[in-house]
């Protein structure tokens, strides 16, 4: 279990998270909502230790980052380091051991070409790859479905519920909302740095409902369209 506590984040002057509880549990999928700049990305960021922040976050872990697989929006490659490699390393990192990295290579990427020079979407499916071999315990997927081709995102979101089936916590973000839907037991729905919104599974098809008016409502009509 993970527990958040107030958590509050500044940069400089600015306030991104303000006073932030959430709880996740074992064998729970959590999604995360929120328009752009809603402090998605920052929320993970504390959650794994990568920011400081005031507040608590505790965990059943005595280092929750030793159990924790991050996937960033934007993954960062070092230049001459291929896609094998960095699963290696990051398995390494955990002395995980893994045989036959090449059986294991589910999305059919180049293994030995360097990851720098991989296009946006491989880049994404290399660091999903490398974190579900390090055998973690906790995911955070900050929009693991974007810029993913379909047949991929297929495979993600398999391979997400079945992390709930071992008893995985999962964290995603996702500005697709079929996405979370067929995935997740909880939906949080996030602005201006608070959590305002708390929804069930069994109320997911009105949160989109309210989404949908709340966010479009008449505003199409403005541009007078011809
Ligand atoms: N390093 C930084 N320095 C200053 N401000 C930052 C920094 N990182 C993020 N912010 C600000 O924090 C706020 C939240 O950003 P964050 O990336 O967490 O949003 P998000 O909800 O993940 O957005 P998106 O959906 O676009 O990915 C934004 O106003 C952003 O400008």
């Amino acid at each position: 279990m993970i527990k958040i506590e107030r958590l509050s984040k500044f940069y400089g002057k600015k306030q991104v998270l303000n006073s932030i509880d959430l709880e996740f549990k074992k064998g729970k999928i959590y999604g995360i909502v929120g328009e752009n700049g809603a402090g998605k990305t920052t929320l993970f960021r504390c959650i794994s230790g990568l920011e400081s922040y005031k507040g608590n976050i505790l965990s059943d872990f005595t280092e929750l980052k030793d159990h924790l697989g991050l996937l960033l929006t934007e993954p960062y490659f070092f230049s001459k380091i291929t896609g094998k490699e960095y699963i290696q390393l990051l398995a390494n990192a955990r002395q995980t051991e893994i045989t036959k990295i090449e059986n294991k290579n589910i999305f059919g990427l180049p293994l030995n070409q360097y990851a720098s020079t991989y296009s946006t979407g491989m880049k994404k499916k290399l660091a999903l790859t490398a974190i579900l071999l390090q055998e973690n315990n906790v995911f955070i997927l900050d929009e693991p479905f974007n810029g993913v081709d379909i047949q991929s995102n297929l495979i993600i979101t398999e391979i997400i519920k079945r992390f709930k089936k071992l008893e995985k916590t999962v964290i995603i973000s996702s500005h697709i909302f079929s996405t979370l839907e067929n995935t997740c037991d909880e939906i949080y729905l996030m602005k201006n740095g608070e959590i305002i919104n708390k929804v069930e599974k069994a109320d997911f098809k009105n949160l989109e409902k309210k989404m949908k008016e709340f966010t479009v409502g008449n505003k199409i009509d403005k541009l007078e369209l011809k």
